[in-house]
């Protein structure tokens, strides 16, 4: 039979690493029975899954071979008199450190290839992933030990360990790491993941009810950290904890249920479909509301901080029942469940021309200090929004009351689908949806805004939303006070949603649930018109392709609206489609 090409091509990509072809073909024959032969499977990142399981195979002869030395010295050292075990102990010192080298030896790829993937390159070999290093070999190690040392002190003096470096490393292919389960001599499909010490993560009460446990002062990270000891973990959050793991791509498409991508996170199920290619959705941990990431002062007030106003107090049952006397809170919803259309109809237009936006200008803008530039440039101006108010805590009506709508959650049937026209994963809706229907809230770590820019700097970011309905109103907004939402590492189905230009079927309002605190608010997409099922949902993001201050990560824009700001694309697409 002829040499299979794949092979021999698997083979000439391991040899870059100086990974002998002997080591190679054994580890593809057990890839292509795990995975039906599938060859994408082996071959996608540039053999990302081969070269994993070939560090794998070396971890386990590793621990086999520590095992034998370990049984072996055992049975020696009883069968020892004490002076001779002594004498033993002090050679054994010795040729451990000789042992250190071997090893060292033995394995030199796991080292030399992990030392590729971050970045650093051996000079003595010709191919080398990332910059070269002018460091010297043996320095280079030294470094590399010292700082893995120091991250292990990092990790001892941070107690618990801070959430960002869990969510940039969930986005980190290159230390991507998968647990096989060694049913098979020592390799076989993933089958299962190490769980890790989890970080520690603040949320937002779902049921207001949290709230009602927390003193004036206490901010939500001060109530309920999971795991400590105010006992906040037994109030179900319904928060998706994922055990702290590094899987590749395909442990996370075995793992991911196509039938549920929340997980069992929302009141209903939304599917995951691929109709286009083999492309599984990234990596992601779903949370159905938002959460504190660290340092945003999202405080919960004692309900006595808010006079009764500010509450429907001596309702009973729904406040929306047209036999009882209308009540202050209820002004945005009907009884059929969705936005009144003048209010939907005025928040559109808000949005769509500016001649109807009031702009507020801070004195200090949040956006233009996080740049920590020498010269902080004005305000540009952030559109003044009025939030929708649900009743909440203090109101005495029942959570079926129609004013509480989007803290119910999502009710329609959705799905998250691969797109045919080059955006990526979209969300599209299986039913008909009327005019002024909550759809789904953002969710994602609520950051502040000093925080973004970090996360920025580090390249993370793909749609960040800023909580700046109501910045300018006052006179200084303190730091942990100006507020966004990043659903990137941690987020909802909203983190699937495309953007497009001005006539988007989806607008987002800003709405107070759990306080009348308007730092913080909700932020809820609802339809602008009919839709019909199957239809991809949208919502403009708000974003100047020419701001090259753009939080967001730069797209070129498909969105195949005659309104498309992205001028150069929309002429692109155009020239296209006259030519087809
Ligand atoms: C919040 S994510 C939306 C989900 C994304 N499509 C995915 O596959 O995960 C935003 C990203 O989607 C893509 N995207 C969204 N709207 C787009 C559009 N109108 N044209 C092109 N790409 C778009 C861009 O890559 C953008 O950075």
């Amino acid at each position: 039979m002829a040499p299979d090409p794949r092979i021999k091509k698997a083979c000439i990509a391991m040899k870059a690493f100086d990974i002998p072809e002997s080591k190679v073909r054994p580890i593809i024959r057990q890839l292509r029975k795990s995975y039906d032969n599938k060859w994408n499977f082996i071959e996608q990142d540039n053999y990302r899954v081969l070269i994993d399981a070939i560090f794998d195979e070396e971890d386990v002869q590793a621990t086999e071979k520590k095992k034998e030395e370990e049984k072996e010295s055992n049975v020696c050292s009883l069968a020892m008199t004490r002076g001779k075990k002594r004498a033993l102990e002090q050679t054994q010192l010795v040729v451990k450190d000789e042992e250190d080298d071997i090893e060292e030896e033995e394995f030199p790829l796991k080292r030399r290839l992990r030392r590729k993937r971050d970045g650093v390159c051996d000079n003595n070999t010709s191919i080398g992933i990332g910059k070269p290093t002018s460091k010297k070999p043996n320095e280079e190690d030294r470094n590399l030990e010292e700082e893995e040392e120091e991250e292990d002190e990092d990790d001892e003096k941070t107690e618990p360990p801070p959430l960002k470096r869990y969510s940039r490393r969930a986005g980190e292919s290159g230390s991507a790491r998968t647990v096989y389960n060694n049913t098979s001599p020592s390799f076989s499909t993933p089958m299962s993941v190490e769980p890790e010490e989890l970080p520690p993560i603040t949320l937002l009460p779902a049921d207001p009810v949290v709230a009602e446990k927390a003193s004036d002062s206490e901010t939500v990270s001060d109530m309920i950290k999971v795991g400590d000891e105010s006992g906040a973990a037994d109030i179900s959050m319904g928060l998706v904890i994922v055990p702290e793991c590094e899987i590749s791509a395909d442990g996370w498409r075995a793992f991911s249920n196509t039938k549920d991508i929340t997980g069992g996170e929302e009141n209903i199920q939304i599917p995951w479909v691929n109709e286009i290619n083999d492309e599984v959705p990234s990596r992601f941990r779903y949370i159905p509301h938002s959460f504190v990431f660290q340092d945003a002062a999202v405080k919960l007030f004692s309900v006595s901080s808010f006079s009764d106003d500010q509450s429907c107090f001596f309702c009973i049952g729904d406040c929306l029942d047209t036999s009882s006397t209308p009540c202050s809170c209820t002004t945005a919803y009907t009884v059929e469940g969705v936005l009144k259309e003048d209010v939907l109809e005025a928040r559109i237009s808000e949005a769509r021309d500016q001649r109807k936006q009031v702009l507020q200008f801070c004195q200090e803008c949040p956006l233009e200090k996080a740049k920590k530039e020498e010269i902080l440039e004005p305000c540009k101006g952030h559109i003044k929004r009025k939030a929708i108010k649900e009743c909440w805590i203090k109101c005495g009506c029942a959570k079926r009351c129609g004013n509480r709508l989007v803290q119910r959650g999502i009710h329609n049937k959705l799905e998250v689908f691969f797109t045919p026209n080059g955006k990526g994963w979209g969300v599209r809706t299986l039913e008909r949806l009327a005019q002024g229907s909550f759809v789904c809230e953002y969710a994602g770590e609520i950051l502040t805004i000093t925080e973004l820019y970090q996360r920025r700097s580090e390249n993370e970011l793909t749609s960040p939303v800023i909580l700046d309905a109501h910045w300018g109103s006052e006179e200084c907004l303190e730091d942990d006070k100006s507020l966004c939402l990043d659903g990137t590492g941690y987020g909802n189905i909203s983190r699937f949603l495309n953007h497009r230009c001005l006539d988007a079927n989806l607008i987002e309002i800003p709405v107070q649930v759990e306080t009348p605190y308007q730092h913080y608010y909700r932020l809820a997409f609802f339809t602008t018109r009919d839709i019909e099922a199957m239809e991809e949902l949208t919502w403009d993001y708000g974003i100047d392709f020419n701001d090259e201050d753009c939080l967001m990560k730069h797209f070129d824009c498909v969105c195949g609206s005659r309104f498309c700001r992205n001028i150069k694309q929309a002429k692109k697409a155009k020239k296209i489609m006259i030519r087809a």
